[in-house]
């Protein structure tokens, strides 16, 4: 997983395609490598041992595969509890969204970017999707709040798109009057 490709490299700037099932061998061990690598990288000891940076999301062109199969693993504050949400969402799909916006107070991050870039990351606050899992069963979903974020990074790197289109060069903090500011 140290295969994470970087900002610059063409996969990160194109559509992924969607994928078909029965998934191959190959995706399912995909689809588990994705939530490990998430899994270990919040492990203090792994994440030092193999110099990983944490990571709460993956999306398949990280990998450099254009498949629309993205990854999130969000744990819990409370010490061993279960993680607040932890699941491989294949075919991704935004079906609705609120009106009210949200960003994070410390702005974003992506495993794919060597770089602080300062400023809000403006994003739907909360969001009703579907997604399909490695069974192929289908899946609909409401998220709010920080999962909604990090699912929205995610479904936008299956989409070229990277979090700092989103910032406002002229303004990186400015903010509509509306937009949440989750801390
Ligand atoms: O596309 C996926 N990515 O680029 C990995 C990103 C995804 C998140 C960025 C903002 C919303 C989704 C990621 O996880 N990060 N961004 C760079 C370094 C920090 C790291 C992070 O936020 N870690 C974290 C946060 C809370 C708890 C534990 N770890
Ligand atoms: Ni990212």
């Amino acid at each position: 997983m140290d295969t994470i490709i970087r900002e610059g490299n063409p996969t990160l700037r194109e559509i992924a395609e969607e994928v078909r099932f029965p998934l191959s061998n190959e995706e399912q061990i995909l689809c588990k490598e994705m939530i490990e690598f998430l899994k270990n990288s919040q492990d203090p000891e792994l994440a030092e041992k193999y110099n990983l940076r944490g990571g709460v999301g993956l999306a398949a062109p990280q990998l450099d595969i254009k498949k629309r199969i993205i990854a999130v693993h969000i744990p819990s504050d409370e010490q061993n509890a279960e993680p607040i949400l932890s699941s491989i969402m294949i075919n991704p799909k935004i079906i609705s969204h609120s009106v009210q916006s949200s960003c994070l107070a410390e702005g974003e991050g992506c495993l794919s970017v060597d770089r602080e870039v300062p400023g809000y990351v403006v994003r739907h606050s909360r969001i009703t999707l579907t997604y399909f899992d490695p069974e192929g069963t289908s899946h609909k979903i409401r998220l709010k709040n920080y999962p909604a974020i990090v699912v929205q990074h995610e479904i936008d790197h299956i989409n070229g798109i990277m979090f700092y289109d989103h910032i406002n060069s002229q303004e990186p903090f400015k903010v509509e009057n509306d937009v949440t500011v989750i801390s």
